[in-house]
This record gives structure tokens, sequence and C-alpha cells, in this order.
């Protein structure tokens, strides 16, 4: 593609005479420039992308895309604003890819991954051709590719959806950050549903507030097409036990679903019955009453399939089909996966990493326990501090035996990390296990019949940050290993 033709799509933005020499390829990091590229200059929470310019020239650029003003021999086109640009241009220059897609967003603070592999799992088994964008990985059909983030830039996303539409892929999946709607990674993206899960505390550190927090996920239904194309309408999936819904409902022109447990709503599961094997609840529905018999315990797991059975009939699928697939599911990775080593009493790894999650989890747990609830609980790094003190609070109240441990430290002391959990649990009976390993021993060790252990926090992680190095650390690994001490 020519420089010109590039950028004509920043006209609103910019004017540029200057020379015409082909794009091959457009990225933000210099380590990406082969010859032909064109840099774009994003200044960082950690570094000034401007300061990798003169390298990306030398390494064959043909053009840097700035919005500060920069002495070099190639054309420097200056913009207000890289990152908004660059979302602009990554939609062009891959051909609009999310406009050929059937596109559901999820965003909320707990339960986006979970319900964004059941929308999948729906959609998938109604025949449609699907791609995934989340946590975990992205998958394209049955291809897996390793992730950064949760939601990548703009770039990388709008290239992933080309790759998804080049191979054939009708429907995606992805799960919306507030951080990704915040610094606009998915400006540009053609969402045909957009799913809300909740709000609860969580990323304070970015985004300062609350209301800040609710305003950042609100973009998503903000951002859903406002004009009524009657071919391909626009759903916002709302949980209307959640009090932000009703500011979403208002800043959305999509058709509103709502579901929800202790409201009314258009689909609404009553009479819950919870046992250790399953949940089985009433649906009433638009399309009438339905029995649902689920693999998946707890409440939770009930809101996450409300909201996919809300996406599934947003996207066309018969109410019975939806049903049918969402009963068929045994649970996600990570999320209340049990380890199962021969052992008479419960192990669960989960990615409870939010004062909401971990009540929630230890709730559930709750249910089922005969006896004592071991809860091995840390928080993570270079993350909301406000966080730790409420967690360990929670671990207190709801477990009999809270062991305060490391989760992902990353660049802060751990033993500080423990300091600031533990303000949440003056005058109460908790053990401090700093190593994480050692932690899920003692649990273990200590477990008799009939006790459950949550270890909390890392999910489906295989590994663990401590400064900047990576190893290799699995709970489930872990935990098995410590059972099979025993
Ligand atoms: C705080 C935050 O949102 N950071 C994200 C942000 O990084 P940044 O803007 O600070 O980038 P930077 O590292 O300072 O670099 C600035 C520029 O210089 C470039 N660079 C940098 C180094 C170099 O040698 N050469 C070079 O060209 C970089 O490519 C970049 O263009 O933009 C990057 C690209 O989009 C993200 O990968 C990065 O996520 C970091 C890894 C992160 O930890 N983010 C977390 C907080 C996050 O976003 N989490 C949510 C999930 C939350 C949830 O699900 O609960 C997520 O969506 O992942
Ligand atoms: N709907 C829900 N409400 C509250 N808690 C939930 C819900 N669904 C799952 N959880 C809990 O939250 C944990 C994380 O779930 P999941 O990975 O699906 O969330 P996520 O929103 O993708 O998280 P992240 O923001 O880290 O990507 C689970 O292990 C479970 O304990
Ligand atoms: N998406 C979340 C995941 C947290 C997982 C937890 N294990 C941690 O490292 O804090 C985050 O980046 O805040
Ligand atoms: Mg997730």
């Amino acid at each position: 593609m020519k420089l010109h033709t590039v950028l004509q799509y920043l006209q609103p933005y910019m004017s540029y005479k200057g020379e015409n020499p082909e794009i091959t390829s457009i990225v933000n990091d210099n380590r990406q420039v082969t010859a032909g590229s064109l840099f774009v200059c994003i200044e960082g929470y950690t570094v000034d992308g401007h300061d990798f310019a003169a390298s990306a020239a030398e390494k064959g650029a043909a053009a840097i895309l700035a919005q500060k003003e920069l002495d070099l021999n190639i054309p420097v086109i200056l913009v207000k604003n890289t990152r908004r640009a660059m979302a602009v241009l990554a939609d062009a220059f891959y051909g609009q890819p999310s406009q050929k897609l059937h596109l559901i967003g999820i965003t909320g603070t707990n339960g986006k991954t979970t319900t964004s592999h059941l929308i999948e799992k729906i959609l998938a088994d109604s025949g449609r051709k699907t791609g995934l964008i989340g946590t975990m990985y992205t998958k394209i059909g049955e291809q897996i590719f390793e992730v950064k983030n949760t939601t990548p830039e703009s770039l990388t996303l709008q290239s992933t959806f080309k790759k998804m539409a080049d191979s054939g892929v009708d429907s995606s999946v992805m799960e919306v950050s507030s951080h990704a709607l915040d610094e606009g990674r998915v400006h540009g993206c053609d969402f045909d549903v957009a799913v809300f899960t909740n709000l609860t505390q969580d990323h304070l550190d970015y985004h300062k507030t609350m209301d800040e927090y609710r305003r950042a996920k609100g973009l998503l239904f903000a951002q859903l097409g406002s004009s009524f194309n009657h071919e391909r309408p626009k759903y916002a999936i709302l949980n209307a036990d959640d009090p932000a819904s009703a500011e979403y409902e208002k800043s959305t022109a999509a058709h509103v679903l709502s579901y929800g447990i202790d409201h009314e709503a258009d689909l609404r599961a009553v009479n819950i019955e919870m046992t250790s094997a399953g949940t089985a609840f009433d649906l009433s529905s638009p399309f009438g009453k339905h029995k649902v018999s689920l693999k998946m315990i707890g409440k939770f797991s009930v809101y996450n399939v409300l909201a996919s059975i809300g996406a599934g009939v947003a996207s066309g699928i018969p109410i019975r089909q939806i049903i049918k697939s969402v009963e068929e599911v045994k649970g996600v990775s990570g999320r209340f996966e049990t380890v199962d080593a021969g052992q008479n009493f419960s192990v669960i790894v989960d990615y409870s990493h939010t004062p909401d999650s971990l009540k929630n989890a230890l709730e559930t747990v709750k249910q089922f326990a005969q006896k004592r609830i071991f809860a091995v609980v840390g928080c993570g790094g270079d993350r909301d501090r406000s966080k730790r003190p409420l967690m360990a609070e929670i671990a207190c109240q709801y477990s009999t035996d809270p062991i305060f441990t490391s989760d992902n430290p990353r660049s802060e002391d751990p033993l500080q990390i423990l300091r600031d959990m533990e303000e949440g649990a003056k005058g109460e009976k908790y053990k401090t296990i700093v190593d994480r390993k050692e932690a899920i021993h003692y649990a273990v060790k200590n477990a008799s019949e009939g006790d459950v252990i949550l270890i909390a926090g890392k999910g489906h992680e295989t590994y663990q940050i401590i400064g900047n190095q990576v190893f290799d650390f699995d709970d489930r690994q872990v935990a098995k290993e410590a059972i099979e001490e025993r």
C-alpha cells in the first residue's frame, strides 16, 4: 500500500504532501521494523516510542508516524494522538476485517474469559467457524497463539481479525478489558454484540476511581453502532443485577437484552439448585420456560451462562440449541478446576484475583465443604494495591484456614505485598508463607477428609513472575505433587 493511500484515512487529522513510498507493514515496536515499515511512535507508560524512531529509520522504516517533531531523513507524519491514529490505520491497512466478522465483545470485572469460552462453544456447536481473543490465548479455528494482553493493541487486534477472516472464521468472541477501552485499543472494532458481566473493584492503580473504571467499561456500549441496520442488528447484553447496567443501557443505542437472578430480566434464572456436581435452574425467557442443568457450580456460573445465552440469542441461535451447548461445558481451564490425585479432600484451583471473585469462590466452596476450608491466596505485584487488604479480609471471613502467599510479585517486594494484605486481617487468625509452593504443600499436608483447599489467583497460569524473571509454576501441578507426597 502506498504511503499516500495509507494516510488518506488520517485526513481528518493531518495533511501530508511529501514522498510516497510503499508501506509494507505498520508496527509500533522498533524491534519489529523491516524494510518499508511505517513505524508508529507511542508515548507509553514505561517508555516513549519516539525514542526508538531513529533506530526504526536505521532498520529501513519507510516513514514514521509521530506526535512530536523528529529530525530524521525519512518522512515523519505528525498527528495529535498516535495511539488513536494507529487504530484508524490498523483498521484500514488490514481491510476493515472486523466488519467481515460477527463480533462479540465481553467486558466486566470477572467472568470474561469463562463467558467468552461458553459463547465460543455455542457458536461453534451451531456450525459457525469461530475465533477467540482473551486472557489465555488467541484462537483461530483450532490454532492457538500466545498473547501478552487480554485485549491486544489495535495493530495486533486488526491483523488477528484479518487472519481470522482470511481463514474462514465468521464469528469471533473477545474479552475487552477496561484498559483496552480506555487506551482505544478497540477503536474501529465493529462489534455486533456487547456483553457486560459485572463491575466490582479491580485495577484502581490504573483507573484511580470506581467512577472512572465504570466509565471505561461503559465505552463498549456507548460505541456500539448508533444507526439501525436491521439486517445486522446490534445487541447489548446487560446484567440486571448489577447497578452499572442502568447507565450502560442509557448510553447504548443497541437493542438491550437483560439477564439476571435477583431482579426482573429478559433472561432470568429461578429455582436455582446447587450441588457439588452441578447447578440446575429454570430459565424464563421471551421464548418460553426451559430447564437448564449445568456441570459448573456457583451462582457466578449461572450469571456467565445467562450472559452467554443472551449472546447466543442475539447471534440468531435457537435457545434449545444454546442450552444444549452450555449444559455440556465442564468448565474452563483454571476456573474452579478441581485437582484430583485420589485424595479424600477437595482441591480447587481458581483464577479469583479480585475481592468479589474471591468471595464468590469461597461462598461456593462453603456450600459443599464438610469441615475446614483452606484458602491459599496472594495478590499480584504492580497491580491495584487497594484490593490486597480486602482480599485478605475476605479470605479470613470465608475460610477457616487462610494462608497468605505470593501471586506474581513482579517488580514489588513479596513481603511488602503480604504486609499490605495483612492490614486487612488485623485480629484474625491466618498463616503467611511467602513461597507459593510451600504454601500449597502446607495446605495439602494439613487437610483431612471432607476439607476443601481453594488455591486462588493464578488459575491457568503456568508461570510465576518474580522480579523480572519468569519461573515455571502451575498451581495444579504443584498441588498434585503435594498430594502425591502425602
Ligand atoms: C499499562 C498498560 O496498559 N500498558 C500497556 C501499554 O504499554 P505502554 O503504552 O506502557 O508501552 P511501553 O512499554 O511504555 O512502550 C511504548 C512504546 O514503545 C515501543 N517500544 C518499547 C520498547 C522498545 O524497545 N521498542 C519500542 O519500540 C512499544 O512497542 C510501545 O509502542 O500498551 C502495550 C501495548 O498495547 C500493552 O502491552 C501494555 O500492557 C502491559 C503489558 C500490561 O501489563 N497491561 C495490563 C495492565 C493490561 O492492559 N491488562 C489488561 C487485562 C486486565 C484484565 O483482564 O483484568 C489487558 O487487556 O491485558
Ligand atoms: N460472573 C462472575 N462473577 C463473579 N466472579 C466470577 C464470575 N465468573 C467467574 N468468576 C470468578 O472470577 C475468576 C476469573 O474468571 P474469568 O477468568 O472468567 O474472569 P475475567 O474477567 O476474564 O478475568 P481477567 O480480568 O483476569 O481476564 C474465576 O476464577 C471465578 O472465581
Ligand atoms: N488480568 C489480570 C490478571 C491478574 C492475575 C494475577 N495472577 C496477577 O498476576 O495479579 C491483571 O493483569 O491484573
Ligand atoms: Mg480474562
